[in-house]
């Protein structure tokens, strides 16, 4: 019997230049056990993710701001202050830094993200004077999001919907934003190029990176081992 699973999707189901490791789409259709997406990405994308892989999207995306399982769709967070926070920064000066690219912020409806090229020390000041309201680095965007959700939260609230207890996911991630997910989770593995946060917040952190860290703990989860060892 394999654990359920709570996945981080960059970093950790990724190749070192973003890209979804073809691995993913060997190791997690026949998994036989339920697979929560735990993202800080929009919900469109986990939710793309579980469709081609042929999984029930069962998603937390935005860093706990929207979970989706069992067919339902709840948003946990509102948006105005985190948009509050992007506005004074862009009044000030700052850029959000995505370029031509208007699809990160597209679909999302709890947070803003803004490119790692951004002010980030502009940003956390302006972030100061706004109550409730975060900025979350995960080493691929800063998030400005709502400091009354987060990744782990969402997924106490997806193992409940799955009837499932929290502590029975084994978790893999790689940045600050996973740590509260490690937290919950039974089990919680970081990747070799997880971010201090994470290393610190795992259980276990593996010698392999990226993919190929998520793949080592699939593998030895299959064959009843404990990952890592
Ligand atoms: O959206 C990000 O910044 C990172 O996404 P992740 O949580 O899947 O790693
Ligand atoms: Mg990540």
């Amino acid at each position: 019997m394999v654990p359920p699973l709570a996945l981080d999707i960059d970093g950790t189901l990724t190749t070192p230049t973003g890209r979804i490791d073809g691995r993913v789409f060997e190791l997690l259709p026949d998994w036989d056990a339920p697979v929560v997406i735990a993202t800080g990405k929009a919900f469109p994308y986990p939710v793309a993710l579980a469709t081609f892989l042929g999984l029930p999207p069962q998603v937390i995306a935005e860093n706990g701001g929207v979970v989706h399982v069992a067919d339902e769709t709840t948003f946990l967070a509102d948006p105005d202050r985190p948009r509050a926070v992007v506005e004074a920064f862009e009044e000030r000066g700052g850029e959000i830094g995505w370029g031509d690219d208007t699809t990160v912020n597209r679909w999302r409806e709890t947070e803003v993200a803004l490119s790692t090229d951004a002010d980030e020390a502009l940003l956390r000041e302006v972030a100061a004077d706004v109550p409730d309201v975060e900025v979350v680095d995960t080493g691929y965007a800063f998030h400005v999001k709502s400091t009354s959700v987060n990744k782990g939260d969402g997924l106490v609230r997806a193992a409940e919907a799955l009837e499932l207890d929290p502590e029975s996911f084994v978790a893999v991630g790689d940045s600050e934003n996973d740590v509260s997910t490690f937290a919950v989770a039974g089990d919680a593995d970081a990747v070799a190029n997880a971010d201090a946060a994470a290393r610190d917040a795992a259980d276990v952190v593996l010698d392999e990176g990226f993919m190929d860290g998520t793949a080592s703990v699939l593998e030895a989860l299959s064959a009843g081992r404990t990952p890592g060892e």
